[in-house]
C-alpha cells in the first residue's frame, strides 16, 4: 500500500509521516518504508541545494524527473517486496508549489500525469495563523517558502485537493487544529484501517 502525507509548509507532514510509519510498524505486520520528496539520491539533493536558483518551468520538470525515478527505483521495488510505503510529499505538492512558483496547473499536471497512484494521498489542514507563528520560529525559509503565505498554500493545497478529486485519486482531507501529532496520526490510522491487512492474531 502507497500512503502519502501532504500539506502546507509547517503543518507537520514530516513529524507526522515519521510516527505514521512507527504505529504502522506496530499495527500492520508488515514492513513500513518511509521515503520523501525531493529524493535523498543525488538529484533530490540538488534540488534541495538548488530550489534558490532553478524555478518556474525548469524547476517543475527537474521535480518530476525526480518523481519518477522515486517511483522507478525505490517505491515500485518496496511495494512488490510486500511493503507499505508512506511518502511525505507527492504529487498535491507539486500542485501547489509549482504554482506558487507560477507554472499553469495543467501544464504541472501533464509531467505527473503517468506516476503511480496513491492508494491514499492523506492532506493535513491546521489553522494559517498555528502555521505561520511555526514558520516565523524558523532561522531561515526556502524561496518557496517565503513566497507563499499559509493562507495561498491551504488554498492551493484545497484546489488541487479537488483537481486530483476529478482525477479519480483516493484522498482524505485531516484537520489538525487542536490535535497533537499522536491524535493526528491515530485520524489517520482510522482511515487507512479498511485498508490495510486484517491485524494479526495474537
Ligand atoms: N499536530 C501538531 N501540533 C503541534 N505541533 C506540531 C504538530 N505537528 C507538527 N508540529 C510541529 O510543527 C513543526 C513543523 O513540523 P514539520 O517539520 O513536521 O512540518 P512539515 O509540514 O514537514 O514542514 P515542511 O514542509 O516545511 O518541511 C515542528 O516543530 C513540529 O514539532
Ligand atoms: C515534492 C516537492 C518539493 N518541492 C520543494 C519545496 C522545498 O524546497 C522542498 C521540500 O522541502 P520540505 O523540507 O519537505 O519542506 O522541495 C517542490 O517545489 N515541489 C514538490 O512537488
Amino acid at each position: 500500500m502507497f500512503v502519502v502525507i501532504e500539506g502546507p509548509n509547517g503543518v507537520g507532514k514530516t513529524t507526522v509521516a515519521g510516527l505514521l510509519t512507527k504505529r504502522l510498524r506496530h499495527r500492520a505486520g508488515q514492513p513500513v518504508h518511509l521515503t520523501s520528496e525531493p529524493t535523498r539520491t543525488r538529484l533530490g539533493e540538488l534540488l534541495r541545494e538548488a530550489e534558490g536558483v532553478i524555478h518556474g518551468r525548469a524547476f517543475a520538470l527537474a521535480i518530476a524527473a525526480d518523481r519518477t525515478m522515486h517511483v522507478e527505483d525505490e517505491i515500485i521495488p518496496a511495494l512488490d517486496a510486500g511493503m507499505i510505503v508512506v511518502s511525505d510529499r507527492y504529487v498535491q505538492s507539486s500542485l501547489v508549489l509549482q504554482r506558487v512558483d507560477a507554472v499553469d496547473v495543467h501544464e504541472i499536471w501533464s509531467y505527473n500525469r503517468y506516476v503511480l497512484q496513491p492508494a491514499i494521498s492523506i492532506y493535513l489542514v491546521d489553522d494559517p495563523q498555528v502555521i505561520a507563528a511555526r514558520l516565523a520560529e524558523r532561522p531561515r525559509l526556502s524561496r518557496l517558502e517565503a513566497t507563499a503565505t499559509p493562507e495561498r498554500e491551504l488554498q492551493f493545497y484545497t484546489q488541487a485537493f479537488n483537481f486530483l478529486g476529478r482525477q479519480s485519486w483516493h484522498q482524505e482531507r485531516i484537520d489538525c487544529q487542536d490535535r497533537n501529532p499522536d491524535e493526528v496520526v491515530s485520524a489517520i490510522l482510522d482511515t487507512l484501517d479498511p485498508l490495510l491487512a486484517p491485524r494479526p492474531v495474537a
